[in-house]
Formats: C-alpha cells, structure tokens, sequence
C-alpha cells in the first residue's frame, strides 16, 4: 500500500456513539467535552480548542450531524462540509484527543452518557443558561466559556466570500 492510500493516523480520533465507550476508556482523565458545528475552521475554533485541551487530560469533541445543523437555523446552505468530513479536519488537530458527533438538537444526552469532567464553549455562549451545565453540575463537572477571538465566525467569513465573489 502507497502513502498515497495509508489513511492518517488522526482517522483512529473519529468515533460513533457506539464504539463511544471503549475509547473513551483509553482517555486520560479529566475529560474536557466541546461541541459545535465547526463547519469552516477559523481561528477562533482552533485557539478555543487549543486552550480547552490545555485544562484537562483529554479533549473531546462532538460534532452535529448534517441532520442536526438544519435543525439550528444557521441557513438553507449550512452546513457547507459534511460531518464526516467536518471530522477528519477536527481530528486532524493535536488539541483534539477524540471525536464523536451527535444527531439531536442539543449536545445534552451525549454529554449525560459520557460525564465529562469540564463542558467549554466559546466567548459567545453564557454557560449559565445552557441545560448542560446543570446536567455537568450535577456530577460535580464544571462549565466553563473560553474566551471569544474577536473578528472570526464562519458566517462572517461565507458573507466575505460572498461579497468578493459577487455571488448570493
Ligand atoms: N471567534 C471565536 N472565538 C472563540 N470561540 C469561537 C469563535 N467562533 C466560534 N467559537 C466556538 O466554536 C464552537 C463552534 O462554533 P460554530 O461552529 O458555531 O462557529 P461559528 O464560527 O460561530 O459558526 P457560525 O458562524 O456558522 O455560527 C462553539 O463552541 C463556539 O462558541
Ligand atoms: O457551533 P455552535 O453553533 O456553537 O454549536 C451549537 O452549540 C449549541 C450549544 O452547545 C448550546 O447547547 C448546541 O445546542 C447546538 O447543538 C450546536 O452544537
């Protein structure tokens, strides 16, 4: 087999929810959990991560499936990258130990089965109002907001695009 045809290595980062358990097994403690869509990665997603693996042993991060995104009301066209695909580039990142994606409307049943140690989120959530950091809470996990790197959004960045491609 060529290098050509080698998966990368980072493709053992990617898991579904039933194969969940066993991988996490191998994770070291204490687990940080992130979600998102991550449809286009900018710098803010990535100093986000960077910062959120440095405050735990492990980082995982769970993704919305394509069916999810459409739910959110991000736009007609979102999300743009498919979730397998939003996966490699996620798993693609040192800062990310694992990578999980989850089907429903909100992160919270994953996050009840797999009690994390720390929920984060970007600068643009108040963790006070979010349904996981009760549910994090009540087995003695945090809910931290990392902060906001001004300036990058995905949306921002589509409507640049747009704007230099003189196309809707
Ligand atoms: N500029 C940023 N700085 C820090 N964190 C960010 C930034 N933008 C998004 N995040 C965080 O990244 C995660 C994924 O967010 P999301 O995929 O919605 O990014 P986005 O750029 O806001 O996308 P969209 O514009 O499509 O909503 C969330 O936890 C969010 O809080
Ligand atoms: O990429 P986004 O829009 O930050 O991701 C959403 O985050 C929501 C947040 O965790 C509050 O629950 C979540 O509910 C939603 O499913 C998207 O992951």
């Amino acid at each position: 087999m060529s290098h050509a045809d080698t998966p990368p290595s980072f493709i053992s980062k990617i898991c579904d929810r039933a194969s969940l358990d066993h991988a996490l097994a191998r994770l070291p403690k204490p687990w940080v959990f992130t979600n998102g869509v991550f449809d286009v990665l900018h710098r803010g997603h990535v100093v986000y991560l960077a910062q959120a693996r440095e405050l735990g042993g492990s980082l995982i991060v769970a993704l919305n499936t394509d069916a999810s995104v459409k739910r959110l009301g991000k736009g007609d066209d979102r999300p743009l990258n498919h979730d397998a695909d939003r996966a490699m580039v996620m798993a693609s990142l040192a800062s990310v130990s694992l990578v999980t994606w989850f089907d429903e409307d909100t992160p919270l049943e994953l996050i009840q089965q797999i009690r994390p140690d720390l929920i984060v989120k970007g600068g643009d959530y108040n963790m006070e109002l979010l349904p996981e950091t009760t549910a994090v809470r009540s087995w003695g996990g945090q809910a931290l907001a990392l902060p906001f790197v001004p300036g990058y959004s995905t949306t921002q960045l589509l409507k640049r695009i747009r704007a230099s491609t003189g196309k809707p």
